[in-house]
C-alpha cells in the first residue's frame, strides 16, 4: 500500500491553560479531499498553523511525503510541499499575476527578473487551475475568486503535494464557489492531498472523500464520507442536542445546494420565527434610496418582522445596509422609522433614530484584540451599567454571561483577551455586543450574521434574533448570501441584484430552490425571476415620498447641517 501524503500523529498544542489540540491524528492520501470540521474554537486553525510553520506543536509528528517533522518553520513547510490558502490571501495587489506567483522565487537571467519566462510558466499554471485572468493582470483588479486561484497556482509552482484550503468560499460569490469546487475536484485527480476546512456541510457533501471533526481540540469523528448523513455530521460538530431539532430533520433539505456557495446546516423550523400577522405597521419604510452603485430601492419592514436581503456577493446588499446606517453616503431617498422621517448622515444619527447595524466584517470592524472578552462585548453598555460613575462589575458579569450563552461563545471566559479567541468566536463577541444593544433599537440591520460561525451557534443566533423580533417588535433587515439561513430566519425575502430589489418571496414560496433560481434569473436583466414577485412597481410606502434628484450632504457633514427630513424632502441618509 502506498504511504499517505500527509500523516499527522498525536499532535498537541496548548496556549497557556487552553489545550487547543490534544493528541490529534489526521491522515490524507494523495488524491483525497479531506474535510476538517469543528465548532468555533475546536482547533482547526491551530492545526493548520502547526502544519504551515506558524506554531511549533508541543507534541506529535507531521509526516509529509514520507519525511517526519516534529516542527516546521514557514519556509520548511513550503519546502516540504505544504501550501495553505488562508482566508486572508497573501497575494500583493500592486503586482501582476505572474509577479505574485513567483514572488520570493523569481526567475532571473543576467541578474534581472526574466519576466517573459515567468509569464509563460504562469500562463500554464493558470490554465491548470482554470483561472481566466492573464499573467499580466494586476492582482488588485481581479475578483476574489480569481485571486484565490492565483494563490493556488502559486502553490502549484512550488510543487505542493498537500493543499490546505481554509474556508475558501467565505468571500466568494455563488458562481465563484462553483468554479472553485470544480478546481478542487480537478486538483484531486492530479494527486494532491487536500485538506478542506469549512463550516458548510453542503460543501463537505459535495467535495469530501473523508472527514475529520475536531471538538475542543480532540478528534471526535473521523471517517470516509461514504454513507455519512447530514444528521451524523451535524451531531459530530454540534452535538446531539442541536442536531435533534436541527438541519437533518427538515424535509427535502439534504440534497439542496446553494449555487456552489454550499449549504450550511441551519436552524430548524423550530427556530424559525412565528410569522407576525400582517398587516402590521411598518417600523422601517425606505423609499427611493439611492447611493453609489445601487438604487432606487423601496422596502419596508413591519414591526416584529424579519426581512432578508438575498443576493450574490456584490449585488448591493451590504451597500443598502451601510447606507441606512450612515456608513455610506446616499444620493437620495427617504427613510422612516415608525412614523418619524429620519435623517441619517452618520452612524450616530442612525443609532439616535433607533437603527443599529451588525457589520459583516466583524473581525476587522469590531474586535479590540487587547481588551477582554467582557469589555469587547459590553463596550457600548459599560456606562449604562455603571452606578454613580463606578463600574458595576457584578452586573457586567451577569450581562456577559447571558450574552455569551446566547451566541455560543467558547470559552465563555470574560477575562480572556479577544486575541486569544478563535476567528469564529471573535465574530460571536461582536455579534453579541450588538444584539445586546439591539434591545433598545427599533430597527436591527444584520450583515451576514453567521458567516464563519459554527453550526451549533448559528441555531442559537437565529433564536436570539427571532425572539428580539417577536418579543420586542424589532424590525430586522438581514443581508445574507446563504439560502438556508434566509429560509431558517426570515419571514420574507427581497431578492437583490445589480443594486436593486428585483423580486420578493414569502410564505410557502420562500424555499432554497426558489431563492437560487430567483438570483440566477435576476442576474439576467430581461427575464423576471420565476416564483418571485416583481416589486419594482410596488406601491410606495404610505407616508413617504420619492426622492428628489438633489444629493444629500456627504457622510462627514455634521448632522446639524443636514436638511431637515420630511416626507416630501430628500433624506440626508448618508
Ligand atoms: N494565539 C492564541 N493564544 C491563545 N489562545 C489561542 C490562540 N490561538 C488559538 N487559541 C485558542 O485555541 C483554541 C482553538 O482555536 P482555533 O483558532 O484553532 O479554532 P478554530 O477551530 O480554527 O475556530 P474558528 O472556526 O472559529 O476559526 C481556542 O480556544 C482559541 O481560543
Amino acid at each position: 500500500m502506498t504511504e499517505p501524503t500527509l500523516r499527522i500523529r498525536g499532535l498537541g498544542k496548548s496556549f497557556g491553560g487552553v489545550r487547543a489540540l490534544d493528541d490529534v491524528d489526521l491522515t490524507v492520501p494523495a488524491g483525497q479531499v479531506h474535510a476538517l470540521l469543528g465548532h468555533n474554537g475546536a482547533g482547526k486553525s491551530t492545526l493548520i498553523k502547526c502544519l504551515g510553520g506558524a506554531y511549533p506543536p508541543d507534541t506529535g509528528t507531521m509526516e509529509i511525503d514520507g519525511t517526519v517533522h516534529t516542527r516546521l518553520s514557514p519556509r520548511e513547510s513550503i519546502a516540504a510541499g505544504v501550501a495553505i490558502i488562508f482566508q486572508t490571501l497573501s497575494v500583493v495587489d500592486s503586482l501582476t499575476v505572474a509577479e505574485n506567483i513567483f514572488l520570493g522565487q523569481e526567475w532571473t537571467r543576467y541578474g534581472t527578473v526574466h519576466r517573459r519566462a515567468q509569464e509563460e510558466v504562469a500562463a500554464g499554471l493558470l490554465e491548470r487551475v482554470a483561472a481566466t485572468c492573464s499573467p499580466r493582470d494586476r492582482l488588485g483588479e481581479l475578483s476574489m475568486g480569481q485571486r484565490q486561484l492565483v494563490e493556488i497556482a502559486k502553490a502549484l509552482s512550488r510543487s505542493a503535494s498537500v493543499l490546505v484550503l481554509d474556508e475558501p468560499t467565505a468571500a466568494l460569490s455563488g458562481a465563484e464557489s462553483d468554479a472553485l469546487a470544480a478546481r478542487v475536484e480537478h486538483l484531486r485527480t492530479q494527486g494532491l492531498a487536500i485538506v478542506y476546512v469549512t463550516h458548510l456541510l453542503g460543501e463537505v457533501e459535495r467535495l469530501a472523500d473523508a472527514v475529520t471533526v475536531l471538538r475542543d481540540g480532540r478528534v471526535s469523528h473521523g471517517s470516509t464520507m461514504a454513507g455519512r448523513t447530514r444528521q451524523e455530521l451535524v451531531e459530530a460538530v454540534a452535538g446531539a442536542a442541536i442536531a435533534a431539532h436541527g438541519p437533518g430533520r427538515r424535509p427535502g433539505k439534504a440534497g439542496a445546494r446553494s449555487g456552489g456557495a454550499g449549504t450550511t446546516a441551519h436552524a430548524s423550523d423550530a427556530a424559525r420565527p412565528p410569522r407576525p400577522v400582517r398587516p402590521r405597521p411598518a417600523r422601517l419604510a425606505v423609499t427611493g434610496l439611492r447611493g453609489p452603485g445601487f438604487g432606487p430601492v423601496d422596502l419596508d419592514v413591519a414591526e416584529g418582522e424579519i426581512v432578508a436581503l438575498y443576493g450574490l456577493i456584490g449585488a448591493g446588499r451590504t451597500r443598502i445596509l451601510e447606507t441606512l446606517f450612515g456608513r455610506r453616503p446616499a444620493e437620495g431617498g427617504t427613510v422612516r422609522v415608525g412614523d418619524r422621517a429620519v435623517t441619517v448622515a452618520r452612524p450616530a444619527d442612525a443609532l439616535a433614530a433607533g437603527i443599529a447595524l451588525v457589520p459583516g466584517d466583524r473581525r476587522r470592524q469590531g474586535v479590540f484584540a487587547a481588551l477582554s472578552a467582557q469589555d469587547n462585548a459590553l463596550l457600548p453598555s459599560v456606562r449604562r451599567l455603571a452606578r454613580r460613575g463606578v463600574r458595576a462589575l457584578r452586573a457586567e458579569r451577569r450581562v456577559f454571561a447571558g450574552l455569551s450563552g446566547a451566541v455560543g461563545l467558547r470559552p465563555a471566559d470574560p477575562r480572556l483577551p479577544a486575541a486569544a479567541f478563535s476567528g469564529g468566536n471573535q465574530q460571536k463577541l461582536v455579534l453579541g455586543r450588538w444584539i445586546n444593544e439591539a434591545h433598545d433599537v427599533d430597527v436591527l440591520l444584520l450583515d451576514d450574521p453567521t458567516q464563519g460561525v459554527d453550526v451549533g451557534a448559528r441555531h442559537e443566533i437565529y433564536q436570539v434574533v427571532a425572539s428580539l423580533a417577536a418579543q420586542r417588535g424589532t424590525a430586522v433587515l438581514c443581508a445574507s448570501s446563504d439560502p438556508e439561513e434566509v429560509v431558517a430566519l426570515a419571514h420574507r425575502c427581497l431578492i437583490v441584484s445589480g443594486g436593486r430589489v428585483t423580486g420578493e418571496l414569502s410564505g410557502a414560496e420562500l424555499t432554497e430552490t426558489a431563492l437560487l433560481s430567483a438570483v440566477h434569473e435576476a442576474a439576467r436583466p430581461t427575464t423576471p425571476a420565476p416564483g418571485s414577485v416583481p416589486v419594482s412597481g410596488a406601491a410606495p410606502v404610505s407616508g413617504s415620498a420619492l426622492a428628489s434628484e438633489s444629493a444629500p450632504p456627504p457622510a462627514s457633514t455634521p448632522a446639524s447641517t443636514t436638511p431637515p427630513a420630511s416626507p416630501t424632502t430628500p433624506n440626508g441618509v448618508a
